[in-house]
């Protein structure tokens, strides 16, 4: 998968050369550049924002730096998908990072201040597909943070990224049963810690007996803390009684 993403800020990426996605870089399963958006804002003070049409608070980013940035970083005819984090954007989910984690080539449009032109996107438009995503219902200062933790979401994702002890997807369940709950609580040694024991049926080997009490403790805590998410699964009857219990 190639990654490239543009930034006034490019230093916010470095964290992206640590950890698993370092590897997948260095394995070359992820293959990202990072652009600082002022190599195309050609004046003396390499100007990317100005006020915004029609008054109001604070500044817009321009479109010409952008528009010859993302004609660079995706000359035409090519195809990339560009997705532009924005807190007017569609949610993104679980189910968009598994979309994005099939895409060849994702760019990432970072903005600052109140925005980017609109006009930007509408260019783009004409020439790749254009997804204006929010990671939350809460402002951030710009889109670099967003673009982190899409780009963590995603990487995870790939094939070979995460280690042999990480998996994406939870094997004591059936596919598509498991994953419109909230994971349970999880332990690790030692058995006793502070006076407080690992779960006994943890210890027990029986692994029907652990699926069992792993969905119920996921049941449990879903229907505590998101109980919306109840209704997107296929609940059989122990299930429910594990809901009513
Ligand atoms: C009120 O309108 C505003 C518009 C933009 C901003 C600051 N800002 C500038 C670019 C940019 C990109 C993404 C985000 C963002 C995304 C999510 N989920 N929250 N915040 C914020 C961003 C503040 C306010």
């Amino acid at each position: 998968m190639r990654l490239d993403i543009v930034t006034i800020f490019p230093e916010y990426f470095a964290p992206l050369d640590v950890s698993l996605l370092g590897k997948a870089r260095r394995r070359g399963d992820v293959d990202m550049h990072v652009h600082d958006l002022r190599d195309w804002a050609h004046d003396r003070h390499r100007t990317v924002d100005d006020t915004p049409y029609g008054g109001g608070p604070g500044m817009v980013m321009k479109p010409e730096p952008w528009g010859e940035a993302l004609d660079t970083v995706v000359p035409p005819p090519s195809r990339a998908r560009l997705v532009v984090p924005t807190p007017s954007g569609r949610p993104f989910t679980q189910e968009l990072a598994t979309e994005y984690a099939a895409e060849p080539w994702l760019v990432f449009a970072c903005g600052r201040y109140e925005g980017i032109d609109a006009r930007v996107i509408e260019d783009a438009r004409e020439r790749m597909p254009v997804d204006e995503v929010s990671i939350g219902d809460y402002v951030l200062a710009g889109g670099e943070v967003a673009v982190l933790v899409i780009v963590e979401a995603v990487t995870r994702l790939l094939p070979g990224v995460l280690g042999n002890a990480e998996s994406v997807s939870d094997d004591s369940f059936a596919p598509g049963r498991m994953e419109a709950l909230l994971e349970g609580p999880v332990y690790t040694k030692p058995a006793t810690w502070r006076g407080r024991d690992v779960p006994e049926v943890l210890m027990s080997g029986n692994h029907a007996a652990i699926a069992r009490w792993r969905r119920d403790q996921a049941l449990g805590r879903t229907a505590e803390r998101r109980p919306e998410l109840i209704a997107r699964n296929r609940l059989d009857e122990a299930d429910r009684r594990a809901l009513t219990e």
